[in-house]
C-alpha cells in the first residue's frame, strides 16, 4: 500500500449564479440556479513514502482542494483518499496527528504572543514527549537560525522570519507527510536556500513525505525528485523535472553547418509544416521547428536533400519555457502527441 493513495478523487463545487444587485438578490431566494464546478476531477495518485513532490498548476487548477481533501478540511464528492491508511475527512484526529502544513500567506503561528511560547503551545497540542521536543527544538534553531526570533511575536517577524518560524512549527511534532504551500514565495536568496536546505534535510533524515506547491522552478529543481502537473482537475503529467520537456517542450531549434554559404534564406525551407528560419549566417543555418507537427529527421532529411551538411547539433529545449506555460495555464491538452507517433 502507497502511502497516499487518491482514487477516482473528485471534488465539484455548487457555484450559485445570482444576477447583480438588490433584486438578482431577491430573485435567486425563489429561483436559485447554480452551477457545478469540477476542482478536482477523477484524480489517481500514488505516494510513496519519503517522496519530495512538486504538485503544480495554474491558478484554479484544484491544488489547494486536492491538498485539503489529503489534509481532512474538505470531505471528497465521490472517490477517495487515503493517507497513511487514514481517511483524512473521516478521522481528522488522528490525521491531523501525522500530517503538518505550511501556507505561505497565512501563519499557524498565534499573532501575538512569542514564538517560544506558540511553540510549547503546539507541544501540548500534539503531546510532544520532551526528548523529541527537546531536539527539534536544538536542531530547527540552528537549522533555521531562529535564536534571534523566539523571543518575538508572529506579528513582529518578516516574511522570511515568520516563514522559518512556520516550518519549524509544521514540524515540530515529527509528521511524516507535509504539505508546503509556496514555502519560499517573496522571500530573498539566502532565505529561500535556507528553507531548501531545511526541507531537504528533514526529507533525507527523517523521511519526511513532502508535498510541495510552487511557481518557483528552483525549488522544484532543488527538492523534488518527482513533479505532477495537474490542470483543470486532471492530472496531465506524472514524471520527473527533466522529462516535462520531453512530453511538453514542442519546440526545438537545429544548428546546420553547411559546405556552402547561403546567399538568402533557402527556398525549400516551407516544403515542410512547422519549420521556421531562425537565424542564417555564411554557412550557419538554424531551423526552428514543432516537434508535434514534423520530427528532428524530417528536417534533417530535408537539410541533406539540398545541401551537404558539415555537421549540425540540436538546441536543448527551456523547461523554464514549459513551466511557465504551465503556469499561464496555456498549455495545450491536445499537444502532447509527437509527430511520427501512432495513435
Ligand atoms: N470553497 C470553494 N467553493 C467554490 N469553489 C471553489 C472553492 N474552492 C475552490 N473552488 C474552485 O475550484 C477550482 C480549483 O480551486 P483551487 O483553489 O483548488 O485551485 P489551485 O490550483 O489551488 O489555485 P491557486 O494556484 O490559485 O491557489 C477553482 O475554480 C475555484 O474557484
Amino acid at each position: 500500500m502507497s502511502f497516499i493513495e487518491a482514487s477516482q478523487l473528485t471534488k465539484v463545487f455548487r457555484h450559485d449564479i445570482k444576477e447583480p444587485g438588490l433584486i438578482g438578490a431577491a430573485k435567486h431566494l425563489f429561483t436559485q440556479k447554480h452551477v457545478n464546478k469540477t476542482a478536482v476531477d477523477h484524480i489517481d495518485l500514488r505516494i510513496e513514502e519519503g517522496e519530495a513532490v512538486a504538485y503544480v498548476g495554474p491558478n484554479g487548477a484544484g491544488k489547494s482542494t486536492t491538498i485539503k481533501m489529503m489534509s481532512g478540511i474538505l470531505v471528497p464528492t465521490s472517490g477517495s483518499v487515503k493517507v497513511a491508511g487514514i481517511l483524512p475527512y473521516k478521522n481528522r484526529i488522528e490525521n491531523a496527528k501525522i500530517i503538518g502544513a505550511v501556507f505561505g500567506q497565512r501563519t499557524q503561528l498565534w499573532w501575538d504572543i512569542p514564538i517560544q511560547e506558540s511553540f510549547s503551545l503546539l507541544k501540548d497540542i500534539y503531546a510532544i514527549p520532551d526528548s523529541v521536543y527537546r531536539k527539534n527544538m536544538q536542531d530547527f534553531t540552528e537549522m533555521l537560525q531562529l535564536d534571534e526570533i523566539l523571543h518575538l511575536s508572529a506579528r513582529k517577524l518578516s516574511l522570511g522570519q515568520r516563514m522559518r518560524a512556520d516550518l519549524a512549527a509544521a514540524l515540530l511534532h515529527n509528521p511524516k507527510m507535509v504539505y508546503l504551500d509556496e514555502p519560499t514565495i517573496g522571500l530573498d536568496v539566502s532565505v529561500k536556500q535556507r528553507i531548501r536546505e531545511f526541507i531537504k534535510t528533514i526529507n533525507r533524515e527523517l523521511g519526511t513525505t513532502i508535498l510541495l506547491t510552487t511557481h518557483d522552478l528552483g525549488d522544484i529543481e532543488d527538492l523534488c525528485n518527482r513533479l505532477i502537473i495537474i490542470d483543470h482537475g486532471k492530472i496531465i503529467y506524472d514524471g520527473t523535472l527533466s522529462a516535462v520537456k520531453d512530453k511538453f517542450a514542442r519546440e526545438r531549434t537545429i544548428h546546420f553547418q553547411m559546405q556552402k554559404p547561403f546567399a538568402e534564406p533557402p527556398s525549400w525551407l516551407n516544403q515542410l509544416p512547422g519549420v521556421e528560419l531562425h537565424g542564417i549566417a555564411d554557412r550557419e543555418i538554424a531551423l526552428r521547428f514543432d516537434r508535434f507537427r514534423v520530427t528532428a529527421s524530417e528536417v534533417v532529411t530535408l537539410a541533406m536533400k539540398y545541401g551537404e551538411i558539415i555537421d549540425f547539433r540540436m538546441d536543448e529545449p527551456d523547461i523554464e519555457h514549459v513551466i511557465k506555460r504551465v503556469y499561464e495555464g496555456s498549455l495545450e491538452l491536445d499537444d502532447v502527441k509527437l509527430a511520427g507517433e501512432s495513435s
